[in-house]
């Protein structure tokens, strides 16, 4: 059977060019207003708008496979786990269930590895010809409270080290505080640290407060160079929604407008159900175009959705549903 898929790996913005970022307009962002209601009402009826079925449902999770972040953060990490982490990024889904979906000629792959700095060097050498970049989380991840010259150093020793993409976290606080200019400096600062490899700026947007503060903190950093800007680090107590997706959608596109700059988004945290990435992805389909929809502009960040992403895939295979302990991850 072949699911008539053949645009999952592919890449239609490699050549566009990079964020630089522009001078901090803080008029602009001290003007920004959301509209809570307003966008509430826009996302409560949207996943149960846009339920997808047979086909185009596996469609939409390969899809979602090629998307994720695999991700592993926890203090028991080992260099076993993350190499098992690994091989489950390069193949994703069984070669039988390859097979039955017909997708071999996709080579399906996940969208990178994201680990902590302690862990880069073991996914490098577990990735290696595989295409598939590590991810460090940095810049003292999660709460983001170490000393700012300790997080340059720390972003620097992760790209050293191998990482291709590092998730940095803002200071909450700036954003509490409405310092605009300490946070568009600080992520400057670690935007220039990175050097070539690309910065996903996580925002924890469970602690920012209002969704306008969502809007300005999303402006600011993309203003600063940032090249993806992210949820949260999946340690907050409230981590990625729709809600806080439609503003941030909405913040990369009026930025686009005005730039011609495509900025990646990545929701993070708790998103481990196959149904809910089919919402994510449709709200970026909706609000931004196809040409959002692939690994370079778009991640998940996730540590548990694949596994729900099979078991969605097996029964649309078979008919019935495994347990989700067959599909195991780490
Ligand atoms: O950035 C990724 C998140 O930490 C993953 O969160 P999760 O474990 O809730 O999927």
């Amino acid at each position: 059977m072949s699911i008539g898929i053949t645009n999952i790996n592919e890449v239609p913005n490699e050549l566009a060019p990079r964020n630089n970022g522009m001078p901090l307009d803080i008029e602009f962002i001290r003007n920004l207003r959301v509209n809570r209601s307003a966008v509430e009402r826009r996302c409560v009826t949207h996943g149960g708008r846009r339920t997808v079925k047979k086909t185009h449902q596996a469609a939409w999770l390969l899809k979602s496979i090629s998307c994720i972040d695999l991700t592993t953060l926890s203090g028991d990490d080992t260099a076993a786990r993350v190499r098992r982490l690994c091989a489950k990024a390069r193949q994703p889904i069984s070669s039988d269930m390859v097979d039955r979906l017909g997708v071999k000629s996709l080579n399906l792959q996940t969208g990178a590895v994201c680990v902590f700095h302690e862990m880069v060097e073991t996914a490098v050498l577990a990735l290696k010809d595989t295409g598939i970049p590590v991810a460090a989380v940095s810049t003292g991840f999660p709460a983001g409270l170490t000393p700012h010259r300790l997080k340059v150093m720390e972003i620097e020793d992760s790209v050293a080290a191998g990482a291709e993409e590092i998730d940095i976290v803002i200071s909450r606080r700036h954003v509490l505080s409405a310092d605009w200019g300490a946070l568009y400096k600080e992520m400057q600062d670690f935007r220039k640290a990175c050097g070539d490899a690309h910065v996903k700026a996580i925002l924890a947007t469970g602690e920012l407060g209002t969704l306008s503060n969502v809007a300005r903190a999303s402006w600011v950093c993309m203003m600063a160079g940032a090249d993806f800007i992210k949820t949260s680090t999946g340690k907050e107590s409230v981590n990625a929604t729709l809600p806080v997706t439609l503003v941030m959608l909405r913040a990369i596109r009026d930025y686009y407008d005005q730039t011609g700059i495509k900025i990646g988004y990545k929701p993070a945290g708790g998103i481990s159900k196959a149904k809910d990435s089919v919402a994510y992805l449709s709200l970026v389909k909706e609000e931004l175009g196809n040409s959002w929809l692939c690994p370079d502009l778009f991640r998940f960040g996730a540590s548990s959705l694949l596994g729900d992403i099979e078991r969605q895939l097996e029964h649309h295979l078979t008919g019935s549903y495994s347990s989700g302990n067959r599909h195991a991850l780490a």
